[in-house]
């Protein structure tokens, strides 16, 4: 995985909450723990789970927005902890975002052609005429004509709104975008169309995504790659053909089972998942999901699954269905017997890892 555009390894996010009442220190939110993948070149890896789970921190995390309490994120080999301000800008010419409502997030008083030439005039002073011929380019990129540049936002309907948010994103040829509940706020025939565009535009320029969606017909359409949150932490990495055909992780199996299935012919077995979502303040032992799990274990409740590489290339954290063997007791084991080649138990456990 050397060669991967984005690698995240360990992140995680506490939000500190200070001194309360009394001046007790107040516990912190766990939003995110330990968090783990990596991210491919025109790869489209997309992340689910629940309100609250921590999706949107760990997009703030990866565009610094916000700083990690741990971890990393290296890109194209760089650990950006370590970027002081000029490189910091020049690296964030890289990595772009699209934000879910493109009603608050384009600057009101300027026109879409400034709206978009706006972060390469951070960089670089365009001429006039520079700067028309490249928002007419890129408005023409996203699928809006290019007098379109004269119009205020308020005068552009919201999935043109979230065209203009694209193109503003693409300005500087970002090698990876963010796009964080990008088609929520959009009508489900708009939603589409955007879908569509975004995938068009990384056949044709290359650009990986990061994902966010609470929606998984959404993220069924679009992904190469699914990462499930829950409560903070990965508990399933799966490509997007494997996670829908056979989900592992009971949560991942809960999910499918609630999102509404478009094709009648569908069936989807029934897994009801009870109960609120824990608090990240106070997170459950062991497993956090085992309060609200149909097959929790007495073990669930003890001790954290580790996400576990399986035969298909998945990882997942459930010591029921993805139970982590102790290889060191199993190769003694095979060390006093060698009559026995191969472990057939074992042979699950070898697969592509998503671990960085
Ligand atoms: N600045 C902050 N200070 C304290 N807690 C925060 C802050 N930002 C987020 N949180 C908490 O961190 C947790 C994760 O929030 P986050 O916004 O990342 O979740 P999310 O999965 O994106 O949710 P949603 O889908 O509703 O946007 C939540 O419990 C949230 O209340």
């Amino acid at each position: 995985m050397s060669g991967s555009l984005l690698k995240v390894e360990s992140l995680t996010k506490h939000y500190g909450r200070g001194t309360g009442f009394l001046r007790k220190t107040e516990p912190a939110v766990r939003a995110v723990e330990d968090v783990s993948f990596s991210v491919e070149a025109g790869e489209t890896l997309c992340i689910v789970g629940e309100s609250g789970c921590g999706k949107s921190t760990v997009a703030r995390l990866l565009m610094r927005i916000v700083e990690p309490t741990a971890g990393r994120v290296i890109i194209d080999g760089v650990d950006i902890a370590g970027l002081k301000s000029h490189a910091l800008r020049a690296w964030r010419r890289r990595m772009q975002m699209v934000f879910q409502d493109p009603y608050s997030s384009l600057n009101p008083r300027l026109t879409a052609g400034q709206i978009i030439t706006e972060p390469v005039e951070n960089f670089e002073r365009l001429r006039r005429k520079q700067s028309q011929a490249l928002a007419a380019e890129l408005l023409r990129k996203v699928g809006l004509a290019p007098d379109m540049m004269h119009r205020l936002p308020s005068e552009l309907s919201g999935g043109q709104r979230q065209r203009l948010g694209i193109a503003r994103a693409l300005a500087l040829q970002p090698s990876l975008i963010i796009a964080d509940e990008a088609v929520s706020a959009l009508d489900v025939s708009v939603q589409a169309q955007i879908l569509n565009l975004l995938m068009d535009l990384q056949q044709q320029l290359g650009i990986a995504f990061v994902f966010i969606s609470h929606d998984l017909s959404v993220v069924e359409h679009i992904g190469h790659r699914v990462a499930v949150m829950y409560l903070g932490r990965i508990v399933e990495l799966a490509s997007c053909e494997a996670l829908f055909a056979m989900p592992v992780h009971p949560y991942t199996e809960a999910l499918i089972a609630a999102a509404p299935v478009p094709d009648p012919t569908r069936v989807r077995r029934e897994v009801p998942v009870e109960g609120e979502v824990p608090s990240p303040i106070n997170p459950p032992s062991g497993c956090t999901f085992h309060p609200r799990c149909p097959i929790a274990v007495e073990r669930c409740r003890i001790e954290r699954p580790p996400l576990v590489p399986m035969a298909d290339g998945r990882v997942v954290a459930c010591h029921v269905r993805a139970p982590a063997l102790d290889i060191h007791a199993e190769c003694s084991r095979k060390d006093a017997d060698r009559s026995e080649a191969v472990n057939p138990e074992l042979s699950f456990a070898v697969g592509r890892s998503d671990f960085p």
